[in-house]
Formats: structure tokens, sequence, C-alpha cells
């Protein structure tokens, strides 16, 4: 089943100079797959990601998550929308340090006004999945990077969103958090057939996707599927890089 549908979908950024950022892009991503999304630096990667975070709107062509246009909605039913339906992972981890974990984890829900025995019943399973209930109670600037990172992703699948979006993940990590945050959302994709959809430079992190789209200049260059081994898909990813020039970044 299609769970996200690109259709003709261009994005000018009108100044002295117009750039054209995304050219008539189309894409489908299936529920359950874990994309990478990966091209040098100025392809366009995170504008695309920006309209599809409904964080800003595409010059034309369109956008539907389970066939909605979430363009076509008011701007309260736009802050649900992307509330609900969406978890984001950021580079930046975007905790707030004035809460603890636990009330990092919580604020989506607290949003929505969940019951407190829910919210509590969600975080036990998630906490002891993601290996952070021993932090719980800490604040943001006394946990590692990695802890750090593991509560953002708590904080991004505590309200069953339909599609995660992950932008740089990993890029303030080191090599074994890296690998780790990877795996988390490999299983997470595997077991609980989430719908992520990673933007990164790094192949390594690339390499746990199901399958990664190459943007250049805006467009779709080439895409290329895992299959069984990891390692020969990085290889892949690098081979792919190094024809699309330009560097990763
Ligand atoms: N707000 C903006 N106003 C004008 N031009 C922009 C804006 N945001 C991005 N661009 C331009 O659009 C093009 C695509 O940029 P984008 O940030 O989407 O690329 P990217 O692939 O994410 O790059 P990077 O890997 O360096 O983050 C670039 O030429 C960039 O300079």
């Amino acid at each position: 089943m299609v769970l996200l549908k690109i259709n003709r979908l261009n994005k000018i950024y009108n100044g002295k100079v117009n750039v054209r950022a995304i050219s008539n892009l189309d894409m489908e991503v299936e529920k359950g797959e874990f994309l990478g999304i990966m091209g040098p630096s100025g392809s366009g990667k995170t504008s695309l990601l920006n309209m599809i975070a409904t964080i800003d709107p595409p010059t034309s062509g369109s956008i539907r998550l389970n066939g909605k246009d979430p363009y076509a909605l008011n701007f309260d039913q736009l802050a649900a929308f992307r509330r609900q339906k969406l978890g984001f992972i950021f580079q930046s981890f975007n905790l707030l340090d004035t809460l603890t974990v636990k009330e990092n984890i919580f604020l989506p829900l607290t949003l929505d006004g969940a019951p407190l025995s829910e919210m509590d019943m969600k975080l036990e399973r998630i906490a002891e999945r993601l290996g952070i209930k021993h932090i719980l109670e800490k604040r943001t600037y006394e946990i590692s990077g990695g802890e750090a990172q593991r509560t953002a992703i708590a904080r991004a699948i505590i309200h069953n969103p339909e599609l995660f979006l992950a932008d740089e993940p990993t890029g303030n990590l080191d090599s074994k958090n890296s690998a780790e945050v990877m795996q988390l959302l490999e299983q997470l994709n595997s077991e609980e057939e989430a719908t992520i959809l990673l933007v990164t430079h790094d192949p390594q992190a690339a390499s746990f996707c199901s399958r990664v789209v190459f943007i250049k200049d805006g467009s779709l260059y080439n895409e290329i599927y895992r299959g069984d081994s990891r390692t020969d898909f990085y290889q892949r990813i690098m081979d792919t890089l190094k024809l699309l020039g330009g560097g990763p970044r």
C-alpha cells in the first residue's frame, strides 16, 4: 500500500535570483518502507523533507499521505496533522532542556490531552525498548548524545505516527552511537512496520534502509534496493555517490 505519494513536485525559492530546488519530482513510499534520501549538497533533500514535513508548501505539485493532502487543511487542522501523523527525529535532537527526559517524551501526548495512565503505559514499553528507563527523571543536559537521540526517538514514536521523518539523525553522534540509533530505527521498521524517511549524507546510516533514492539538482537521479547484504548495499551506495559526484554532502 502506498503511504506517501508525491506528484510532479516543484519548489522554487523566489529572490533576486529564483532557485529551483525541486523539479517535477515523483516519488512513492510504501507503508512499512525504510527509505533513505541522499544527494550532494544543495541537491534539494532538505527542501523535499520540509515539504513532506508540512513545514514549507510546494510551489506546485502534490503530496498525499494516505490519500490526504495536508496543504488543503486549515492552520489548526495542519498543526494537528503534523502532531498526530508525523514523527520527527532531528540531528540536533530538539529536546527541551527545562524538562526531564520523561516530560520530553510525553510532550506530543500532553498536547493532545491523553490520560496519564495511557501515557505511563506507553512510556514503560518504549523506554524499556530504547534502553532509557534509567534516565527518565534526568534533565536533557545530564545525558549523553546517544541517550538524547534515543529520547528523541521515544518522543517521535510515542503517538504512533504514520510516517517518521529523520533528518541526519546520526549527524551529531560518534560511530558507535550512530550504529545503535540506526539499529533502533531498523528494528522499529522491521518489527512495528514503521514507515521511515531518512535524509542522510552518511552511507553507513543509509545502508540500514531498505531503499535509497539519490537526488541531483532537485530531480530523482537513481534508486537502489538493499537486498540481503548490508555490506554489499553499503558498497553500492558508495559507488552511486561516486557517480553522482559533488561528494555525499
Ligand atoms: N530558503 C531558501 N531560500 C532560497 N534558496 C534556498 C532556500 N533553501 C534552500 N535554497 C536553495 O535550494 C537548493 C536546495 O537546497 P537544500 O537545502 O534543499 O539542499 P540539500 O540537498 O538539503 O543540501 P545540504 O546537503 O547542503 O543540506 C540550494 O541551491 C539552496 O541554496
